[in-house]
């Protein structure tokens, strides 16, 4: 019974196209042994300028470890590929990876778009390499020669490592933990993709807009197949609604795992939805979750559980639980983000400084009575020339109904323009109502089959085609840009 459910709701997710197909598996692993390959020629040079024996240049060597959801076989076709660089004693960040690894990067056939973002807890690099987004972040370890497969869990590599370096190795460390604790990790990987995709499609995915991130996904899932280790999949997701549809938040949630001390900071128990990284020392997974995107994700959880409760039914219905959120059904009123730049590579480097911007956006609103829920959607207004991206954030009805959105335009554009390093681009902030929202914004006349609730701009440089609803042709879903050589299946991001 419950595998015939099981087995539907896998028909769907392949049908969704959520599992990468060969080719697209192909394509990554080439990329990741491209990068290889360069970070040897790097490592080498960098010992070469160092005037380093010859000896000492044959045998030093360093090495490209990949996290995230990528490491953990969750990822989709939209998914980034996290990758740590992991060089050796001589080879330092700021320059030699900064600089160095950075202008050999810069200008490679196939590399787009590369940025550096240094100023966060795991600073590293960005880019496109064959059209796939790379995180590059960089740990240097004390040793000469980095072997390939390096176990970043052995002491003797971790003897005097600096501390940027220990918090860039922390996504390897809590991808390793979850493989060894999860008790079956096909199991574990279904459940995840589809709790990614529900997540996705009723806008409660994404840490930068306050809500749950892949790794917070990612925690929650394994914590539910360690609690029902032998449960099919369909019971696995109904199990996973009602555990944190249920959750007495904010008791954090953590993995069952005998090796990790049980101190808890009280200070980072402040969070609405504590959820620990399963190594040590103790930490929490860094969250912007407000009091508002709180309260969606509860009731996105609530929705999930009332929908789930007999999943294990032959026949169940899975579609339900995916339907993308209709957010001009449940909003009247919108706060319309505008952000744009003189050219298309500004625009990339603003817009993703204005959304790592966004938590302070959402606290401000709610300190003027307006919480809002803020889709993570993001749109190009194409009857603009100027290269741009817009967001649509829903009001909920507030203390007031007409907030004085210039003055908390005022304050945001104060965060927004301090420490900006590019040229600073345009931001404007506006209230619109329901029926002033372009087509392509209106989430719900989209079809709910083969199109997704989110769509992202892939390419800032690249050309962008409107796709049209499959049933209802006058209404654009979503973008889609030219790509040489890609294939997107649908509207993409
Ligand atoms: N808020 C956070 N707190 C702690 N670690 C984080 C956080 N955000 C990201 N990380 C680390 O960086 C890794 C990559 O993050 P990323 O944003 O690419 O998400 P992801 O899990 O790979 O999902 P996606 O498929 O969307 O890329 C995570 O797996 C985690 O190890
Ligand atoms: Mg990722
Ligand atoms: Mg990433």
């Amino acid at each position: 019974m419950e595998g015939e459910s099981s087995l539907s709701l896998l028909q769907l997710m392949a049908k969704e196209g959520l599992v990468p197909s060969p080719e697209e598996e192909e394509r990554r692993k080439n990329v990741v042994e491209k990068l290889k390959k360069i970070i040897m020629a790097w490592v080498k040079k960098v010992a070469w300028q160092r005037r380093l024996p010859t000896k000492h240049i044959a045998e030093t060597s360093a090495t490209i470890l990949t996290y995230g959801s990528y490491g953990l076989g969750v990822h989709g076709s939209d998914s980034d590929i996290d990758a740590l660089c992991v060089g050796p004693v001589f080879a330092t960040m700021a320059e030699d990876f900064f600089i160095v690894l950075h202008n050999m990067l810069k200008g490679r056939e196939g590399l787009s778009e590369i940025h550096c973002v240094k100023d966060v807890k795991v600073p590293l690099m960005r880019f496109k390499l064959d059209g796939i987004s790379i995180d590059l972040p960089y740990a240097q370890l004390k040793v000469l020669s980095v072997p390939e497969d390096v176990d970043i869990l052995n002491p003797c590599f971790l003897s005097d490592i600096d501390e940027t370096s220990w918090k860039s190795l922390s996504g390897i460390r809590v991808n390793k933990r979850i493989h060894q604790l999860v008790p079956n990790l096909e199991n574990f990987q279904s459940l995840l993709r589809c709790i990614k995709f529900w997540a996705t499609r009723r806008g409660v995915y994404g840490n930068l807009n306050g809500f749950l991130g892949g790794v917070h996904l990612a925690i929650l899932t394994a914590f539910v197949c360690q609690c029902h280790p032998n449960a099919s999949l369909s019971a696995l997701v109904s199990n996973f609604f009602k555990t944190f549809a249920l959750w007495p938040w904010p008791t954090p949630v953590e993995l069952q795992d005998g090796a990790m001390p049980t101190t808890i900071n009280p200070a980072e128990t402040q969070f609405f939805m504590p959820i620990r990284l399963p190594c040590s020392p103790s930490e929490y997974c860094h969250s912007n979750i407000t009091r508002c995107t709180f309260y969606k994700i509860r009731v996105e959880f609530l929705r999930g559980h009332k929908l789930t409760k007999d999943a294990g039914r032959p026949n169940f219905d899975w579609e339900n639980i995916f339907e993308p959120f209709p957010y001009s059904k449940k909003y009247m009123r919108f706060i319309k983000i505008y952000v744009s730049a003189a050219n298309q590579d500004d625009l990339g480097d603003w817009v993703g400084w204005v959304k790592s911007r966004f938590r302070f956006l959402l606290i401000k609103l709610e300190e003027v009575q307006s919480p809002c829920d803020p889709n993570p959607a993001e749109y190009v207004d194409v009857d603009v020339e100027e290269p741009n991206a817009v967001f649509y954030w829903g009001l909920l009805p507030g203390k007031t109904n007409f907030p004085d959105i210039e003055s908390v335009k005022e304050a945001f554009w104060k965060v927004v323009s301090n420490g900006y390093q590019g040229s600073l681009g345009r931001l404007e902030l506006s209230i619109v109502q329901v029926s002033q929202l372009p087509n392509y914004a209106r989430l719900d006349n989209a079809s709910r089959k083969g199109t997704k609730a989110c769509w992202k701009i892939f390419d800032y440089n690249q050309q962008r085609i409107p796709i049209y609803s499959q049933h209802l042709p006058d209404y654009v879903v979503g973008y889609m840009t030219t790509n040489r050589d890609t294939k997107y299946p649908s509207a993409g991001g």
